[in-house]
């Protein structure tokens, strides 16, 4: 088991986010988070994160309790997420976006590099491979010196799985990567989640494309109002008379209608 959420609640003011969530995946699973829109999925990631402090419920990372580490530490203990609006530098290449993403596993950080030694050149020079390694698994290596907010959509969103990845994660959560993106981008972004399952990293992923949810999740959870309603496989998922009145059945009626 590589995360276990144990009874997660977390009130906001008068509002319940999340009631008593509890779910676990398994190591090098892609397991879905899906839930009609204010069910609670971001709340969840932002549990896990620690960007908020949940009400009560314990998350266990590797069978560590890391409920209350600041984020910062948990992206060393290996999560790492991306974020439902797209948060890369704009201003910065896409090489420069991602060699940010590793600079959490170096000694000297961003920011030291006023007086450089060897050992920060060297680490540089690292971080550079690696950034470039990177932008070749996300397609985009002949992009590396372009400014992020000149990239198509589509690539921003695949740059900042990159940047995600340079922090070398066990864990990624994705926040609807899919948001935004037409058939071919979504296909290739279908590919590039399976590639980062095929290196070993277990991912969490938030995803309202039910084909694309479907075809990539070896497990779902649904949220709906806060609470879980149904785990299961995509086929359970599928055929599970609760999902589909509340959730997948109000889908369809609204593409009927
Ligand atoms: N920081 C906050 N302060 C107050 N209420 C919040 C906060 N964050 C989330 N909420 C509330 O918690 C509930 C769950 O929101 P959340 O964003 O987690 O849902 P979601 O499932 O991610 O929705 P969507 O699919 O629209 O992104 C909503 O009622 C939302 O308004």
């Amino acid at each position: 088991m590589v995360l276990e959420v144990k009874n997660m609640t977390k009130n906001f003011g008068g509002i319940s986010a999340l009631t008593d969530v509890s779910f676990s995946i398994n190591e090098g699973d892609i397991f879905g988070l899906i839930g009609p829109n204010g069910a609670g999925k971001t709340t969840m990631f932002n549990m896990i994160t620690n960007i908020f402090e949940p009400t009560s419920g314990e998350i266990i990372f590797k069978g560590e309790n890391i409920t209350g580490l600041k984020p910062f530490k948990i992206t060393e203990k290996g999560i790492c997420r991306t974020y439902q609006n797209i948060r890369l530098f704009s201003q910065m290449s896409a090489l420069n976006n991602v060699m940010v993403g590793g600079h959490s596993q170096t000694r000297s950080g961003v920011f030291s590099s006023v007086f450089r030694t060897k050992t920060q050149r060297n680490e540089e020079k690292m971080l550079q491979e690696k950034a470039e390694e990177l932008l070749d698994l996300v397609g985009l290596l002949e992009h590396k010196d372009t400014i992020a907010e000149n990239l198509a959509y589509g690539q921003q969103r695949r740059l900042e799985i990159a940047r995600a990845l340079a922090s070398n994660p066990k864990l990624l959560l994705l926040d609807e990567p899919a948001a935004g993106m037409n058939e071919k981008e979504t296909d290739s972004l279908y590919d590039l989640i399976k590639m980062v399952q095929s290196r070993g990293i277990t991912v969490l992923i938030i995803e309202h494309d039910m084909p694309l949810v479907m075809k990539l999740c070896d497990r779902i959870a649904v949220l709906n109002f806060g609470e879980k309603l149904a785990e299961g496989t995509p086929e359970e998922i599928q055929n599970n008379e609760a999902v589909i009145e509340a959730y997948l059945g109000k889908e369809e009626d609204e593409v009927n209608a």
